[in-house]
């Protein structure tokens, strides 16, 4: 039997779902297509989740990124981790159950990127 191959959907119009433990997660050339849509975004060599460090001029403004994302991750109820300094934030995100990466995950990737658009 062969995957289904899902189509592309654009993933600021998406929101995230409840995902139940065991659920299968993303096969690669469908993240590696999702990815496209999303520049700085990289897999891990295993394929179980994506990340990208942003830059900022100084603490404040850091900070309120970080926040920014938090309150996309409450409303989306898809939490990343977050790692940061002073002047930079590194943005990683993976599904548990799925022990690997969902569209949780891109739209949640997308939504963070959507902060800092033009
Ligand atoms: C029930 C709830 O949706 C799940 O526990 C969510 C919460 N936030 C989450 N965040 C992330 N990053 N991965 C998850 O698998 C996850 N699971």
């Amino acid at each position: 039997m062969t995957d289904t191959v899902e189509p592309i959907k654009i993933l600021l119009e998406e929101r995230c779902e409840y995902i139940p433990k065991g659920t299968k997660p993303l096969i690669i050339p469908t993240i590696e297509s999702y990815l496209s849509q999303l520049p700085g975004w990289e897999v891990s060599l295993d394929y179980t989740k994506i990340s990208k460090t942003f830059e900022f001029k100084n603490y404040h403004q850091t900070l309120a990124f970080i926040n920014a994302v938090a309150w996309i991750a409450h409303k989306e109820d898809h939490h990343p981790d977050i790692c940061f300094g002073y002047n930079r934030a590194t943005i990683t995100l993976t599904t548990h159950a799925a022990k690997g990466i969902t569209l949780n995950d891109l739209i949640v990737a997308a939504k963070i990127d959507q902060l800092l658009a033009d």
